[in-house]
C-alpha cells in the first residue's frame, strides 16, 4: 500500500523485537512522552514488540484528530485482562459500535449540563458533611475525601445513603478499587500485549495478571450485583431514592419491554459511575489539598472573595459560582496543574490515516497525553508554576486558556465531566469559607514540609501527606448542619 511509504511519526529509537519497552518507565510515562515530544515532535510514535502506539502531547492534534476524525479515533484497544475480571459491560473499554452508544446515551442523558442540576443538591449536603468530617478530625482528611468521592458516586448511581465507612458498599467499593489499582496498566500488561499468555498455565511466565483476574472475578460480580440488586428490591418495594438506575430502569419498564441485556446495560453504567467517578474526584481533591498548603497566598485570596461574596452567615451554593471567578481559576488550576488522568484512557485507529505526512496505521494505540498538553509551554507561561490567575484577563493575568484536555476528546470525551467539576467546585467552596489549609506540625511546634509525590496507574494522584485544616470560622458546625450542629 502507497500509505506504507509514508513515514510514521518521529521517535526515539527502539530496540529489535522488543521495541521501545526497555525505554518507557513503569511509572510517570506522561512526563517521560512529554520528554521526547519535545525532541522528536508534538506527535510521536513508539512500539511495544508489534504494537504501534501515537502519542499526541498537543491539544491541538488531539482536537484535528480525536475531534474533527472522530469517525476514526472513536475506538478502544481491547484490555482482556479487564474482559477476564468480568469488567462486563463496561463502556471505558468498550469497542465503538450499537452496545457503546446505547451506554453512551445513558451517560448523556442523566450528566448533561443541564441534567447535572437535579444532583446539587446531593452533592452541596455531601460536601457540607465531609466539611464536618474533617473539621472534627482533620488527621484523616484522605479517608474522608475518599468517602466523599465514593459515597456520592454510589448515591448518584443507585440512591443509597453511606453514612459510615464501614457500610456494606463502601467495603464492596473498595474491594473493586482495589483489584482495578492492581490489576496493571490498561493495555499495558503482558497479557494485553501478547494475549496467548491468558490460555498458559498459571506457572508460565508472564501469566500473572490473568492469573490476578481470575481471582478478582467474585469481586468484580459483586460489585456489579449487589447495589443492583438493592435498587430493584427497594423500586419493588416503593423505597427507592433518585438515582440514575432508577430513572433507567423505570425508563426501561415504560416500555413494556424490557430485555435481561437491557437490564444488564443498565446494570453496567450505574457500575461505570462509580469506578469513573470516584477515584477521579478523591485524586483531584488531594491535589487541590496540596495546592493550597504550598501556595497559602493562593488560598488567602480565595477566602477573601469568599467572604466578600458569601460573608460568614452561610455556606456557598451554586447560586454563587459566577460571583466567585478566582475559585474558578483555583479550581482550574488544579485541573491543569496535575491531570489526575494522565494519559487518559486510550482511543484506537479505525482505519488507515495521514495526519501532517505522518502514516498511523489502523489499529494503532493513540494515546493523548494529558500531562504533556498541561505543560505546553507555547500555551502556559512557566507551566509548572501553580498559578491561577494565569487564566484571568490582561493586566491581572496572562489571559491563558482553562485547560478542558483533562477530561479527554471527542465521541470518548468523559461523560462524567459536568458532574465531577460540580462535586469539586461545591467542595472545595465549602471548605475554603470554613477552614484553612496548612502544613501539619511536628512535636516541637515546625512546619512539616511536604515535597509532592504522587502514586502511578491508569488514574495518578498525590501520595497521602500530613496536613492541617482548622476551622476559619466561628461556630461553623451550625453553619455546616444547623440542625444537628454535634
Ligand atoms: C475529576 C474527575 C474526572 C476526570 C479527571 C475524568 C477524566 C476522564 C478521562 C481523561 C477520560 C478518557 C476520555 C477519552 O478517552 O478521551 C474519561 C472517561 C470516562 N469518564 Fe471520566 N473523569 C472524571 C470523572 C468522572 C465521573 C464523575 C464519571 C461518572 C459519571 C466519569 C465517567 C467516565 C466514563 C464513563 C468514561 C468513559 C467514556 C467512554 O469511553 O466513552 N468520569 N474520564
Amino acid at each position: 500500500r502507497p500509505k506504507q511509504r509514508i513515514p510514521l511519526p518521529p521517535g526515539p529509537p527502539s530496540d529489535p523485537f522488543i521495541g521501545h519497552i526497555r525505554h518507557i518507565p513503569p511509572h510517570d510515562q506522561g512526563s517521560k512522552f512529554h520528554e521526547w515530544a519535545k525532541k522528536f515532535g508534538d506527535i510521536i510514535s513508539v512500539r511495544v514488540f508489534s504494537r504501534t502506539m501515537i502519542v499526541l502531547d498537543k491539544v491541538s492534534a488531539a482536537i484535528d484528530l480525536l475531534d474533527k476524525r472522530s469517525a476514526i479515533y472513536s475506538d478502544r484497544p481491547s484490555f482482556p485482562v479487564y474482559i477476564m475480571m468480568g469488567w462486563v459491560p463496561n463502556i471505558v473499554n468498550m469497542t465503538y459500535g450499537n452496545q457503546f452508544r446505547k451506554h453512551r446515551k445513558i451517560f448523556h442523558s442523566n450528566f448533561t449540563r443541564e441534567a447535572c442540576v437535579q444532583w446539587r443538591e446531593t452533592q452541596t449536603v455531601m460536601a457540607r458533611r465531609l466539611v464536618k468530617m474533617i473539621l472534627n478530625d482533620d488527621k484523616n482528611y484522605n479517608r474522608y475525601i475518599n468517602w466523599f468521592a465514593s459515597a456520592l458516586t454510589i448515591k448518584i448511581a443507585y440512591g443509597m445513603d453511606i453514612v459510615s465507612e464501614d457500610d456494606e458498599y463502601v467495603k464492596i467499593a473498595e474491594e473493586s478499587a482495589d483489584v482495578l489499582n492492581n490489576s496493571g496498566s490498561p493495555g499495558g500488561t503482558p497479557i494485553d500485549l501478547m494475549p496467548f499468555l491468558q490460555h498458559m498455565p498459571s506457572w508460565f511466565p508472564g501469566t500473572h495478571y490473568a492469573n490476578f483476574a481470575r481471582k478478582s472475578r467474585p469481586f468484580v460480580k459483586r460489585m456489579y450485583n449487589v447495589p443492583f440488586d438493592r435498587v430493584r428490591r427497594d423500586m419493588a418495594n416503593g423505597m427507592a431514592g433518585p438515582s440514575v438506575a432508577n430513572t433507567e430502569i423505570t425508563r426501561l419498564m415504560s416500555t413494556n419491554s424490557m430485555t435481561d441485556e437491557e437490564l444488564e446495560d443498565v446494570k453496567g453504567a450505574a457500575v461505570i459511575i462509580f469506578v469513573a467517578g470516584a477515584d477521579t474526584t478523591w485524586s483531584t481533591m488531594l491535589v487541590f489539598i496540596q495546592c493550597m498548603l504550598l501556595h497559602p497566598e493562593v488560598q488567602k485570596r480565595a477566602q477573601e472573595e469568599l467572604d466578600r461574596v458569601v460573608g460568614h452567615d452561610r455556606l456557598p451554593e451554586f447560586s454563587d459560582y459566577d460571583s466567585l471567578p478566582y475559585l474558578e481559576c483555583v479550581l482550574r488550576e488544579v485541573l491543569r496543574w496535575y491531570p489526575v488522568a494522565p494519559l487518559g484512557v486510550p482511543h484506537r485507529a479505525m482505519q488507515d490515516d495521514v495526519y501532517k505526512g505522518m502514516f498511523i496505521p489502523k489499529g494503532a494505540t493513540v494515546i493523548a497525553n494529558l500531562r504533556g498538553m498541561s505543560l505546553d509551554e507555547d500555551v502556559y507561561k512557566n507551566p509548572k508554576e501553580f498559578n491561577p490567575s494565569r487564566f484571568m484577563a490582561e493586566p491581572e493575568g496572562n489571559g491563558e486558556p482553562f485547560f478542558e484536555s483533562g477530561f479527554g476528546f471527542g465521541r470518548r470525551i468523559c461523560p462524567g465531566r459536568h458532574l465531577a467539576y460540580n462535586s469539586l467546585w461545591i467542595a472545595i467552596a465549602t471548605l475554603l469559607s470554613t477552614a484553612t489549609i496548612s502544613k501539619a506540625l511536628d512535636k516541637d511546634g515546625q512546619e512539616i514540609d511536604v515535597a509532592p509525590e504522587y502514586l502511578f496507574g491508569i488514574v495518578s494522584r498525590p501520595k497521602e501527606f500530613p496536613c492541617r485544616i482548622q476551622s476559619r470560622v466561628d461556630d461553623a458546625m451550625r453553619l455546616l448542619f444547623p440542625e444537628n450542629p454535634e
